[in-house]
């Protein structure tokens, strides 16, 4: 299943707009802002699909019967861009528990790359919904790695990925593989270039949060 957040007409819109824009993107604390609230509206949409139990609570005035989530996600993240979509996540979902990843593009001298995955901690996570936060799916290549990994430690009931940009190759390569994830994209772009950015895209979504880094 794929969502496409931007299909409706939304204020999701605006934030997907402003992560775009180059003249908006100098305020990086505005960029962080932005994916920190398409994280909150993902968890919101995500969280219509989780199974709920009645139970009865006790209020001051008297017993009303309420919803209460079966079982807690586990939010896991790909660091370091899917941070503040991550922060996003778990704000509504203030009670999960949380897996991450270190997970980066080792470039060649021939312009090739590929992902080097060098730290994991997660919680068990059989049965229970996992969500994934990294906010570019481009080739796909760090967040089908992401979830082999994840995957060795128990058997979720549900997995939903949450973008902000996602690419439609990147987005075929991870249903090919693990065709029971449900990918929920902020908004999605058909281009890929030859070093892997998406077009239009944003450009790096974790330079833009916290800066340039040094080329490995
Ligand atoms: O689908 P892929 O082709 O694997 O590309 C997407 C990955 O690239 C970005 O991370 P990056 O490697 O730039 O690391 P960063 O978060 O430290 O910027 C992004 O956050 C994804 O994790
Ligand atoms: O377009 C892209 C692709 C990968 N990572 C990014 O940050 N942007
Ligand atoms: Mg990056």
């Amino acid at each position: 299943m794929i969502t496409n957040l931007s299909s409706q007409h939304s204020v999701l819109n605006e934030w997907v707009r402003e992560i775009r824009d180059i003249s908006v993107q100098n305020d990086r604390m505005r960029f962080r802002r932005n994916m920190e609230r398409i994280g909150e509206i993902s968890a919101y949409e995500i969280s219509k699909l989780l199974p709920y139990r009645e139970v009865t609570i006790q209020t001051p005035m008297g017993e009303a019967p309420c919803l209460e989530l079966e079982a807690q996600p586990i939010l896991a993240t790909i660091l370091r861009a899917g941070l503040p979509l991550h922060e996003g996540l778990l704000n509504f979902f203030d009670r999960a528990d949380c897996a991450f990843i270190a997970a980066y593009r080792k470039h060649h001298r021939d312009g090739s790359f590929e992902i080097e995955q060098n730290y994991m901690t997660c919680p068990d996570i059989s049965g229970r919904p996992l969500i994934i936060a990294d906010p570019m799916l481009a080739t796909g290549s760090s967040l089908v790695l992401a979830i082999e990994t994840l995957l060795e430690n128990g058997k979720p009931s549900q997995i939903h990925v949450v973008t902000a940009i996602a690419c439609t190759v990147g987005i075929e390569y991870v249903k090919r593989r693990f065709p029971q994830v449900h990918v929920w994209a902020g908004d999605i772009d058909d281009e890929l270039t030859a070093k892997g950015y998406i077009v239009p895209g944003l450009g790096d979504a974790g330079d833009l949060s916290y800066g340039n880094k040094r080329q490995s």
